[in-house]
């Protein structure tokens, strides 16, 4: 039961996205989406390219205005500059001067807020120490975004979007964000991550929202969605067809990834011997439960497979 009344619910509210359209010629870009963020969540918008992130977060960013349906910020619109002093935003690209030094970046858009991080404590998160006075061109694309990363929490935003912030980050790098992410939800934080890594999003997010063709097709907490997908995965090196794997009882899902076949079965002890027997020669095995990647599959393709019927 919900034990929240409608004020707290209201005030506990970072972002929200009623019944939004947009539409860009024929693609129905959102056709009616819904998106709840509370403070201190970290919510993680999964979705194959096109499926209409990008134009979500333009709504919600006050970018575009949708066709028809709802927008807020804190309860207020995207645009109000009472909102936008409280939000943080990492898009997938940005334009910043080459010429200036990454302390020269920071101090000029710490200077927009009236109560911004620290240098020391946005360079801490960001893992850029001993950089500020190198120049934003000079740095490799892993450092830029991590600048980049800087620059949206500077201003100790309640609201951070994050649209695909770890790519092309190295691990130790990719980590490094995720720990800040961490601590900055820990500090009540609300951030809606986009991310086409599903471990990213298993290791962050508070909820999963799955969009497909404009509409949220899942929702829920990491565990609910993997548990859309009983089963267990099998990832092993071998040259059979998945064609044929896919003919076996028990075998849900086959897909090749290189060298590797990976299976998703309903139990691995029953899979295997038709398997050992069918690739003597097969190697690198490896058994795991169904992982979120898993479930995002097999969410997508039975939305794809209601629409075709
Ligand atoms: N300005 C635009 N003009 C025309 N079509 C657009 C425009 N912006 C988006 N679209 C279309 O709307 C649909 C949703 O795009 P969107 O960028 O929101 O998807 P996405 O989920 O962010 O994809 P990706 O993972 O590739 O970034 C796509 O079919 C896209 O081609």
């Amino acid at each position: 039961m919900n034990m929240m009344d409608g004020a707290t619910q209201a005030s506990m509210s970072a972002a929200c996205l009623a019944g939004a359209r947009k539409r860009y010629g024929r693609v129905e870009a959102l056709a009616g989406f819904d998106l709840a963020l509370i403070r201190g969540e970290v919510l993680a918008l999964l979705g194959a390219n096109g499926a209409g992130k990008s134009t979500a977060i333009g709504l919600m960013l006050g970018l575009i205005a949708p066709d028809a349906g709802q927008v807020e910020l804190f309860g207020l619109a995207p645009q109000s500059l009472a909102a936008r002093r409280r939000i943080g935003v990492m898009l997938q690209s940005a334009a910043l001067p080459d010429t200036s030094t990454v302390g020269e970046l920071l101090e000029a858009t710490r200077a927009y807020y009236s109560a911004p991080l620290s240098i020391t404590e946005c360079e801490s998160l960001a893992g850029l120490q001993g950089l500020s006075k190198r120049r934003y061109g000079k740095l490799s694309g892993g450092q830029q975004r991590r600048v980049q990363f800087a620059l949206a929490i500077c201003g100790d935003p309640q609201l951070l979007f994050l649209d695909e912030p770890t790519t092309g980050l190295d691990i130790e790098a990719r980590q490094q964000i995720w720990l800040a992410i961490k601590q900055l939800r820990a500090r009540g934080v609300a951030v809606l991550l986009t991310t086409h890594y599903l471990e990213e999003a298993e290791a962050l997010a508070d909820r999963v929202v799955v969009i497909d063709r404009g509409r949220s097709i899942a929702e829920g907490s990491v565990d609910v969605i993997r548990a859309k997908v009983s089963g267990q995965r099998i990832r092993c090196r071998s040259r059979l067809d998945i064609a044929v794997v896919l003919g076996w009882p028990g075998v849900v899902q086959a897909t090749r990834e290189g060298e590797y076949l990976v299976l998703r079965v309903d139990d691995a002890v029953r899979a295997l011997p038709p398997l050992l027997a069918a690739d003597p020669a097969l190697s690198d095995l490896e058994i795991s439960r169904a992982g979120l990647a898993d479930a995002f599959l097999a969410i997508t393709r039975e939305s794809n497979e209601e629409l075709r019927a």
